[in-house]
């Protein structure tokens, strides 16, 4: 009873805690994205570009913004790391999907990447933020010459946006993320979500 109290007081009163998972091949630039987000959304410095090293690991950033509380999930993209993304794809609320738009050689890696994404069961109806970025780089295509390159055949109904962006400047940031918060807010999974979350009850996430 307890529970199921618990679990509607939750329902009606707590605040959903997205979470946002970025992303993308190798040396795309997800690390670097994910401390100019904390740089440009908190008081927080963030590691200069210099500091960061390939991601082995996982890296975590939250916070907050139109009032809304998200945490960021950055994963490593070299090739053997990728089988660890779908440990977190249940979980994720949105993913936001990075490739370094300065270097066409991997475009066809980072395609094939991401249609694997598209097509796994447990990311259905996640909102998706393709970032074209390095668009500080004079060799950068932009945003709407990546989408015409992927000409991606999966997205069917799925809510997505390409935006063009910098993590060193921080182009490009701020529009993608109101776009993430707004799309996030209205989604069936983010419903779906926060159902299964109430539904576990106490000591749930
Ligand atoms: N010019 C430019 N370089 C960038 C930008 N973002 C990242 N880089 C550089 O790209 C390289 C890779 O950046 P990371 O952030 O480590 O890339 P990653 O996607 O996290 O790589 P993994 O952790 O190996 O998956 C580094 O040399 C960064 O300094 C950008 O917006 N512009
Ligand atoms: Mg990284």
């Amino acid at each position: 009873m307890f529970t199921l109290f618990y679990g509607l007081w939750k329902y009606i009163f707590s605040k959903t805690e997205f979470h946002v998972l970025i992303l993308g091949i190798d040396k795309a630039g997800k690390t670097t994205l994910l401390e100019k987000l904390k740089a440009l959304y908190s008081n927080l410095e963030g590691l200069p570009p210099d500091r960061i090293v390939p991601t082995v690991g996982l890296n975590i950033g939250r916070i907050e913004a139109s009032k809304e509380k998200l945490v960021f999930w950055d994963l490593g993209g070299q090739v053997g790391l990728r089988t660890i993304w779908e440990k977190y794809y249940e979980e994720a609320h949105a993913v936001i999907y990075v490739i370094d738009a300065a270097c066409p050689s991997r475009f066809e890696d980072s395609k094939s990447a991401l249609e694997k994404i598209l097509r796994h069961q447990d990311l259905l109806g996640a909102p998706l933020l393709i970032v074209a970025n390095k668009q500080d780089l004079a060799g950068a295509v932009s945003a709407e010459e990546l989408a015409r390159y992927l000409d991606l055949k999966e997205l069917d109904e799925r809510l997505y946006m390409f935006e063009a962006v910098s993590a060193y400047d921080g182009t490009g940031i701020k529009d993608g993320v109101d776009w993430l918060v707004e799309v996030m807010e209205r989604s069936k999974r983010t419903d779906k979500l926060r159902a299964r979350a109430n539904i576990a009850g106490p000591g749930s996430a």
